[in-house]
Order: structure tokens, then sequence, then C-alpha cells
């Protein structure tokens, strides 16, 4: 049994055909990349899997049970979480405190107690910093639990919202363009970081624009065009796929005559 089974999903928007009859499977620490050219429904899909969209068709399992539909809190307790292409981080508290919040999401403590600061609720608090200082560490952070969010660089705000999706304890992290928007250290850190992730154990579904990062990283590749499934296998297989090609060729011959259009 795979750890995520998506059998033809489907969803549109008004005439739009966003995402048409999509399957692929997810076994425990594969990376999965889902790639394609723009518009192919990637965020789409992200989204359906992620519990912001309800798909029309098809359905979804996670660990074997149905969770299609799902919303995004109740799937962070059967274990998938995930981060936003615009990061979701808290800039007035400290680099430790935006991941401490991922485990009080995780927990079920007594709301009272922590009113109270009643001595359980200030265990929980103890072990959830411990926690937090340990993902700091394995995102490469931990000098910087003390500082403001806020201050941060682009590429340490990455890694803080993957440490702190990673509080949730997944067995599914799911990764919007974590590299979107990083230099070449920053991309390369975050392409460590994700595969001693998988590494650990936890399976990656990454959307991710970098081709280079995905070829180099990804057990598995999807690749959609205009919403369907062109292809999958592995980085090898996608690459030398025709219908691939043909989808990123057309798309780099469409800018090259929009570029002469232009001259
Ligand atoms: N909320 C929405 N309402 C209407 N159309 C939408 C909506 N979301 C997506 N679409 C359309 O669905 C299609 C797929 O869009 P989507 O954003 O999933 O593609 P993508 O592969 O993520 O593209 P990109 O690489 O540019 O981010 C596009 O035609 C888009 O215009």
């Amino acid at each position: 049994m795979s750890l995520l089974d998506v059998k033809g999903v489907s969803i549109s928007f008004g005439g739009v055909r966003a995402v048409q009859d999509v399957s692929f499977s997810i076994d425990k620490g594969q990376i999965v990349s889902v790639i394609g050219p723009n518009g192919a429904g990637k965020t789409t899909l992200f989204n359906m899997l992620s519990g912001v969209y309800s798909p029309q068709q098809g359905e979804v399992r996670l660990a074997g049970e149905l969770v299609t539909g799902m919303p995004a809190h109740l799937l962070a307790r059967r274990g998938l979480s995930r981060t936003f292409q615009n990061l979701q981080i808290f800039s007035a508290m400290t680099v430790l405190e935006n991941v401490a919040t991922g485990f009080h999401l995780q927990e079920n403590g007594s709301l009272l107690a922590d009113l109270l600061g009643l001595p359980s609720a200030r265990r929980r608090m103890k072990r959830s910093e411990e926690q937090s200082m340990e993902l700091l560490k394995t995102v490469g952070l931990e000098r910087a639990a003390g500082f403001e969010a806020g201050s941060l660089s682009y590429g340490a705000l990455k890694r803080l919202e993957i440490a702190r999706a990673l509080a949730l304890q997944p067995q599914l992290l799911l990764l919007d363009e974590p590299a979107a928007g990083c230099n070449a250290v920053e991309t390369e850190e975050i392409e460590k970081l994700v595969a001693q992730v998988a590494k650990s154990g936890t399976a990656i579904l990454l959307v991710e624009h970098d081709m280079k990062m995905v070829m180099r990283i990804s057990n598995h590749i999807v690749v959609l065009d205009h919403g369907e499934k062109i292809a999958e296998g592995t980085p090898a297989e996608v690459v030398s796929h025709p219908r691939v090609i043909e989808a990123y060729l057309g798309v780099a011959a469409t800018e090259e005559a929009t570029r002469y259009a232009e001259c």
C-alpha cells in the first residue's frame, strides 16, 4: 500500500479544466515532484491534496484511508503538512516560537491549563521548545532561535517554514516551490534539507520550477500539461519522453517567437 494514492482527481473552474483525471502514488520516504509548463495545473493539484480545494471527481487516500477533500487541519492530524509558496511566517515572533506554534497545533493540551500557566502546560511548553530546537538544528537555524523571524534572510525563512511544517511530524510533506526566489547557495541548502528529510522517512511531494533541483533530487516525477498527466517516471525517463519534450519545447518556441516579434 502506498502512503498517498491519488486516483483520477479532476477539478474545473468555470470552463477551465484545471486538473483532469490525474492519478499517481507516493511511497514512504520517496521524493515525488510535479512539473509542467505554466498553467499546467500543478498548484491546483497541490491545493486539492492539501485541503484547499476539494476534487470534483476522483479520490485521495492517505495511508489507505479516504481523505478526499478533507480540510488542512484534519489532514495535518493524519500526517500530511505543507509549506506555502508565499511564506506564512509570523515575522514578529522569534524563530523558535514560529516552530513551537507547529508543535502546539499538534498537541491536545487544555486551553484552561495554558491560560492558568499550570505545571502541565509549562511542561508541555518546555517539551515543545526542546523539540523545536532539535528541528532548528535540522534546518541549520539553531543559532537564530532567539532572533525575530522577520530579520532572517529569504533562504533562512524558507528553511524555517519547512521546520514549522515538520513540527507537525508529518508522514508526507507537501512543498510548494521551496526554492522560489532563492539564490544558488540557498537553493542548494534547501535541496540538501529536502533530501535529508526524505532520508529520515518523511515522504515529500514537491512542486518546483528549478528543474536542476527537481532532476537531482526526485525519485519519481509526474508531468502535467493543460491539466492532464502526460508522463511519469524517473528523472531520466521523463526528460526523454516525447510528450514532455513537446510540452516544454512548445513553451520555449513560443517564448522565442515572442522575443523575435519584439525585436
Ligand atoms: N481559482 C481559479 N479560478 C479560475 N481558474 C483557475 C483558478 N486556479 C487555477 N485556474 C486555472 O487553472 C489552470 C491551472 O492553473 P495552476 O495555477 O494550477 O497551474 P500551474 O501549473 O501551477 O501554473 P504556474 O506554473 O504558472 O504556477 C490555469 O489555466 C489557471 O488559469
